[in-house]
């Protein structure tokens, strides 16, 4: 007999899913727009000049390899807190964040453990409608309540500010509100500073628990001050925010799963005592963190002259992906597409959200083997100037 007949087999990944059927597809002209990984103008995987520098900088220590701390790597979990937060932050100065760091989509993991083990008052957490897709099943594998709150308005493929405050206002008190930070995902709609203010608010108003998702710093506007915005407000404003942060887009350290953790706390006391929580939960869950990505990351942000060439290189990661906008909006209009594709180049980040139903998704897919996720979001980094031309075909010929 066997253990696992009632074993039934899952679906893909809806994101990495695509990925496999774009392998499969044997159409020389295919595009792959579905995971929101990086690539150059030749459509290939870049790893930056600054992560081999640190790379060659860390085989010539030949350091152990010994575990690291639960809570990991020191020299990054400090600096990863600096970038997000700001060189002279002063809840990082008075020692009121608690810190870990592993990979980041792990990491959400100890952080609704925690929520759900010690923030005991509520277990709804509300993410953005729609949200990045992992989210969900790892919240509720955490056994937190999903609920969702207005975000994105299909009408304008733009940010619905009102439907946004009308349902925060009504989220119930000390409930935990997911915001992204900066490149929204899947929809590439942020918040205007003058928004984000209005939700701040609202927020400290209804009492609620922030948790901020940032996998996007520096990639989105190409300046990482600037896509820390959000973060930095909100904690100036007294909100003890809970932080996630990765480094796979704008550091391209994708494989190496690297990703800091804080909970801004009341004082250093409350500090201690949740970052001893975190350790006791990550120890079951991964034991302790991936070294190998901590210390490029680390060793990049640590040292001036490869921290500057970093700033560089995702300044023109985002950059790329800002043209590719232009050119897609301009090839379809050249396609003589009549419709306002002016969303495209409002939204920001990896993602673009295109507004293209489930059904016209299909046929691009069929009929043009191009990839990307059923809701209609493309990974704009895997638009490059050669293939830009027939991308528009497609669109145009599917939108018509
Ligand atoms: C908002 C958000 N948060 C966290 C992550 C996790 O990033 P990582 O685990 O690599 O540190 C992603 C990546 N999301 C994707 O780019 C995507 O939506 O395609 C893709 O990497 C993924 O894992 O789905 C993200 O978009």
């Amino acid at each position: 007999h066997s253990w696992w007949s009632e074993v039934q087999m899952g679906p893909p990944d809806p994101i990495l899913g695509v990925s496999e059927a774009y392998k499969r597809d044997t159409n020389s002209k295919k595009i792959n727009l579905g995971v929101g990984a990086y690539r150059d103008d030749q459509g290939k995987p870049y790893v930056l000049s600054c992560v081999r520098k640190a790379e060659a900088q860390i085989a010539a220590k030949k350091l152990d390899k010994e575990y690291l701390a639960i809570g990991g790597l020191g020299d990054f979990t400090k600096a990863c807190a600096k970038l997000a937060l700001g060189d002279d932050n002063e809840v990082i100065k008075s020692g009121r964040v608690s810190q870990a760091f592993p990979g980041t989509s792990d990491v959400l993991i100890p952080q609704h453990r925690l929520e759900s083990r010690f923030h005991t008052e509520a277990r709804d957490v509300y993410l953005p409608k729609p949200s990045w897709g992992n989210h969900t099943p790892i919240f509720k594998d955490a056994g937190m309540q999903l609920k969702a709150y207005t975000y994105y308005d299909p009408k304008t493929c733009g940010f619905d500010f009102q439907g946004a405050l009308n349902d925060i206002s009504k989220i119930p008190e000390k409930s935990v509100i997911m915001l992204h930070a900066c490149a929204h995902n899947p929809t590439g709609v942020d918040p205007r500073p003058e928004q984000w203010k209005e939700i701040a608010d609202l927020v400290k108003k209804r009492n609620l628990l922030v948790f901020f998702d940032m996998a996007y710093q520096g990639f989105a506007s190409g300046d990482i001050d600037r896509d820390a915005w959000a973060v930095r407000y909100f904690i100036e404003q007294g909100h003890n925010i809970v932080l996630s942060q990765s480094f796979a887009k704008n550091m391209g350290l994708y494989g190496e799963r690297v990703g800091g953790f804080t909970v801004v706390c009341k004082d250093a006391e409350e500090a201690n005592r949740v970052e001893s929580q975190l350790k006791i939960l990550i120890r079951p869950i991964y034991s302790n963190p991936p070294m190998n990505g901590a210390r490029i990351a680390a060793t990049i942000l640590n040292t001036p002259d490869l921290y500057k060439e970093w700033l560089g290189e995702v300044h023109g990661m985002a950059n790329r992906i800002i043209t590719m906008r232009e050119l897609l909006v301009a090839n379809l209009k050249k396609e003589g597409s009549t419709r306002n594709w002016k969303h495209v180049i409002d939204q920001i980040g990896m993602f673009c959200f295109t507004g293209l139903k489930p059904e016209q998704v299909e046929r691009l897919t069929k009929e043009f083997s191009v990839y990307m996720t059923k809701d209609g979001r493309i990974s704009m980094a895997g638009v490059t100037s050669g293939n830009v031309g027939y991308l528009a075909q497609g669109i145009h010929a599917v939108t018509k």
